[in-house]
């Protein structure tokens, strides 16, 4: 009862004051409180923080809490929240809700019964995954991955004066962000703005290699910016 409860009053909410606005699927705090059962298990941590199980009308779902601490802060939670609710994908986990009540903050998928991926990798997994079950895996999430984008219209997430001939420090530093991102370790990762800070920097040694293209002066005198992402699968030669 608690839980039809608190979709009725989920639907009955909409938000305008801000960007975070979807009719229907903004719960309250309290509402997180009952569909966790007061936070009552714990499945996994990641860059958000703690990710609880929970209940919503009788489907598992997972929740995950925004800790204050979070690498990723309020403006990828907001990213995921907007994307999410509007993108749709077999292999992209569904996000059926969120709470966004001052400090409280949370996401609300699917709950995927089969565990992470990471756990099927494992040598002493019971249930490691085949060479071709691995490939069908990077098959289909590129295929999510290729389907948001379509839907996200990438013009909004790469300028396009990225593309075209790019100056090779630029470019390692565009692969040097991209690396990062898929850093197995979720704190190496970087935020969304430090990515967009990092691509802009990309871009402003491309601004300032056309400058001096146009000048005549030689484009060797543009040095990097320094990266902050130092994991263990950057690029080291340029
Ligand atoms: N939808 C889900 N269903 C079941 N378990 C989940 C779900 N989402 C997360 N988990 C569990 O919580 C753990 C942490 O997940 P989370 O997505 O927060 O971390 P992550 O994989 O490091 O990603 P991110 O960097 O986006 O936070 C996962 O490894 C998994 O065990």
């Amino acid at each position: 009862m608690a839980i039809i409860w608190s979709l009725r009053r989920a639907k009955q909410v909409w938000k305008m004051d801000g960007s975070l606005a979807f009719k229907n699927r903004m719960f309250s705090y309290s509402d997180v409180v009952r569909i966790t059962s007061n936070f009552e298990r714990v499945i996994g941590k990641g860059g958000f923080g703690t990710v609880y199980h929970g209940y919503l009308d009788e489907n598992q779902v997972a929740v995950k809490m925004l800790s204050p601490s979070s690498v990723q802060g309020y403006k990828q939670f907001q990213a995921e929240v907007e994307l999410l609710m509007r993108v749709h994908h077999k292999n992209l986990t569904t996000l059926v809700g969120y709470c966004d009540e001052g400090t409280n903050m949370a996401l609300i998928y699917e709950f995927m019964a089969n565990g992470n991926l990471q756990e099927h990798l494992l040598e002493d997994a019971s249930n490691i995954l085949s060479w071709e079950g691995r490939l069908q895996i990077a098959t289909e999430a590129a295929q999510g991955l290729d389907s948001m984008l379509a839907k996200a219209d990438i013009r909004n997430i790469v300028d396009t004066r990225l593309q075209g001939d790019l100056d090779i420090n630029s470019g390692w530093k565009a692969v040097e962000i991209a690396m990062a991102c898929v850093s197995p370790t979720s704190t190496k990762r970087p935020t969304m703005n430090q990515v967009v800070t990092e691509l802009n920097e990309c871009l402003a040694i491309e601004i300032a290699r056309k400058k001096v293209g146009n000048d005549t002066e030689s484009k060797d005198s543009i040095e990097l910016t320094n990266s902050d992402f130092h994991t263990e699968l950057s690029p080291l030669a340029r």
